[in-house]
């Protein structure tokens, strides 16, 4: 895969777009996007028209899209039509790229698909503060034993970026999975519900830490935790959309059937009205938190972040 010639390496070595470097330069509404959910989540034409329509979503709320990913050993924020095309066509080619993974995928002039971690990792080092996505990692069933902990969640510990997502699904153990990110020291906030949502249903039986009602509410969460240098993420949990509750629930039956026969079962995220709903939410904090900073220092959000 060819690196675009037109995006600019940068003195970390990240190549950033020249749509997302003038979007950060001017402090406007940015939004990552990841791209494990691109090459391991669904199979090629489905992933390329859900990246496309994802990024769609983004635009037409006013932000400009950021899909991240490793070509040829050079990460990249931002990627032009054709480099998303080459990412869907090669799938599970390209390694799935958690933090761990890297340094070894960037020597070896390999490519890299990156998942919740590496993805905010990026989106951090490049000063983007939102980034959507359909579910994060968690603290697998057994986790106790295994130590089977995505390192989603010392991420979301230790790098100041606020993911949207659906929350985490059912098939990961959740309630240890929200005692793991107050570990962490994680805001945790779910919107427009008390509970939080386990992807395919809004309900999981545990109560989140949080309550936000609005775009503007979760920008000012934004700003307090960057203003205090709190160093940790953030994780807003949107459920999902109730027109689609009601498929995503006979999902979830088959889950907790296949958990009770299968120990080890899981099932590839597809929910592609989920994601979408999940950036529309997500650009409108990125907008609603540009506004704030604007408002409120008059210097732009890509200079508050360094
Ligand atoms: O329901 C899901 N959520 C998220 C993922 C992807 O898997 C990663 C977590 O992988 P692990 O559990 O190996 O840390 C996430 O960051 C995301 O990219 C997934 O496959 N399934």
């Amino acid at each position: 895969m060819s690196s675009s010639s037109s995006s600019s390496t940068g003195p970390m070595g990240v190549a950033v777009s020249p749509e997302v470097e003038a979007a950060l330069a001017r402090g406007g509404a940015v939004v990552a996007l990841e791209s494990t959910i691109i090459c391991h989540g669904m199979p090629y034409p489905k992933n390329l028209q859900t990246a496309m329509e994802v990024e769609a979503v983004v635009r037409e709320n006013g932000a400009v899209p950021a899909t991240i990913a490793i070509l040829n050993g050079v990460p990249h924020v931002g990627l032009s039509s054709e480099q998303l095309k080459s990412l869907a066509v090669s799938g599970r080619h390209f390694q799935k790229t958690a933090r761990r993974d890297i340094a070894h995928v960037v020597a070896s002039g390999g490519n890299g698909a990156t998942t919740v971690s590496a993805t905010m990792f990026f989106a951090h080092k490049v000063g983007i503060p939102i980034f959507v996505t359909g579910g994060i990692g968690g603290v697998h069933r057994n986790g106790e034993q295994t130590m089977d902990i995505s390192s989603d969640l010392t991420e979301l510990g230790k790098t100041p970026v606020t993911v949207i997502s659906a929350g985490v699904k059912s098939i990961l153990d959740i309630p240890r999975t929200l005692e793991y990110l107050e570990t962490q020291g994680v805001t945790v906030a779910a919107y427009k519900t008390n509970e939080f949502p386990a992807f395919f249903t809004e309900v999981s039986g545990c109560k989140a830490p949080c309550h936000v009602d609005s775009p503007e509410e979760c920008a000012k969460i934004i700003y307090a935790n960057k203003n205090l240098h709190l160093g940790s993420g953030i994780l807003i949990a949107v459920p999902i959309p109730k027109e689609h509750a009601a498929s995503g629930n006979a999902i979830e039956s088959a889950i907790q059937k296949a958990l009770k026969e299968a120990e080890n079962f899981s099932l590839a995220y597809s929910d592609i009205a989920l994601v979408k709903n999940n950036a529309l939410v997500g650009a409108k904090i990125a907008v609603a938190l540009s506004d704030l900073h604007k408002r409120v220092t008059n210097r732009p959000v890509f200079a508050l972040l360094r």
